[in-house]
C-alpha cells in the first residue's frame, strides 16, 4: 500500500503590522474572546489532513509564549525572517525536516477561515502538480491612477483576489522561494514564488470573509465575521 501523503500547516506570523498603526503585532490582538494567532490555529486544525502546525515568530517575539492553544495538533515554533517569505521558507524548510509532503502556508493575520474553504484547498493543493491557492474572482471596476487621477479603466476578465491557503508539495515550493529568493519584492504570496519558476498554481474559489487584517478597521469586521459565521 502506498504511504499516505501527510501535510503540514505553516502560519507566518513574525510581521509587525505596521499598517495596523498599533503597539501590538496584529496577530495578537484579542477579537472575539481570542487573540487573531488563536483564531487562526483553530481554523487550521479543523481539518483532520493537517497533522502539525508550525508557526513563524519573531526572534524578539515576547506574546506567543504566553498563549495557550486548545487544539489537538502539534504546535512547533520556528524564527521566522525580515519578510514574509523568509518566514514561510523558515515554516516550510522545518516541515520538510520534519518528514511532511505538503504545505498549507496561512497568514496568522487571516482568522476567518472557514472549514469548507480549508478543506478545498487542501484537496486542491494535494491534486494539482503547481499547488492551490484560495482567491475570490475580482468584482469592482479597477482603476490604474496617478497623483489619485484615473489613468485607465482595466479589463477586469479573469483577475483574482489571492488569499491564503495556499498549499505546495513542501520539496516544490522550498526550491522556489530559495531559487526566487526570499527578499524578493515581487514574492508577496507562495503562488507568485511558483508562478515565477513557471508554474501554474490552481486557484480555488473562497469568499470575500476570509479577509486578512491589515489596515485600522479590519479587526471590526473580522469580529463580525468570527461572532456571525451565517455571513
Ligand atoms: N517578516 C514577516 C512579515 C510578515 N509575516 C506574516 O505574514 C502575514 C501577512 O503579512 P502582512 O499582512 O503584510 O503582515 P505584516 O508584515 O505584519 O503587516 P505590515 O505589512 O502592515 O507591516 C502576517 O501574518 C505576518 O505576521 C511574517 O511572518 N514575517
Ligand atoms: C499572501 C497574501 O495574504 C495573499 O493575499 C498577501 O499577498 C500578503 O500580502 P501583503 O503585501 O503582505 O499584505
Amino acid at each position: 500500500m502506498d504511504k499516505q501523503s501527510s501535510l503540514a500547516a505553516v502560519i507566518p506570523a513574525a510581521g509587525i503590522g505596521s499598517r495596523m498603526q498599533l503597539t501590538t503585532p496584529k496577530q495578537y490582538l484579542t477579537i472575539a474572546g481570542q487573540t487573531v494567532l488563536q483564531h487562526s490555529v483553530a481554523a487550521l486544525a479543523r481539518d483532520p489532513r493537517v497533522a502539525r502546525i508550525i508557526i513563524a515568530i519573531a526572534k524578539a517575539d515576547q506574546h506567543a509564549q504566553q498563549l495557550h492553544f486548545s487544539v489537538d495538533v502539534p504546535i512547533t515554533w520556528v524564527t521566522g525572517g525580515a519578510t514574509r517569505a523568509a518566514s514561510v521558507a523558515a515554516g516550510v524548510h522545518k516541515a520538510r525536516q520534519l518528514g511532511y509532503d505538503f504545505v498549507a502556508v496561512h497568514d496568522a493575520a487571516r482568522p476567518c477561515l472557514q472549514a469548507d474553504e480549508l478543506s478545498a484547498v487542501i484537496s486542491a493543493g494535494m491534486r494539482h502538480a503547481d499547488g492551490a491557492l484560495l482567491a475570490v474572482p475580482v468584482a469592482d471596476t479597477l482603476k490604474r491612477a496617478q497623483d489619485q487621477q484615473v489613468q485607465e479603466t482595466l479589463v477586469r476578465d479573469n483577475l483574482w483576489r489571492a488569499q491564503t491557503p495556499q498549499v505546495f508539495a513542501c520539496d516544490k515550493l522550498l526550491r522556489a522561494l530559495l531559487e526566487v529568493g526570499v527578499n524578493n519584492a515581487a514574492i508577496t504570496d507562495e503562488a507568485s514564488a511558483i508562478e515565477l519558476v513557471g508554474g501554474h498554481p490552481q486557484l480555488v474559489t473562497g469568499r470575500s470573509t476570509n479577509i486578512k487584517i491589515t489596515q485600522p478597521g479590519d479587526e471590526a469586521l473580522a469580529t463580525l465575521f468570527l461572532t456571525n459565521r451565517n455571513i
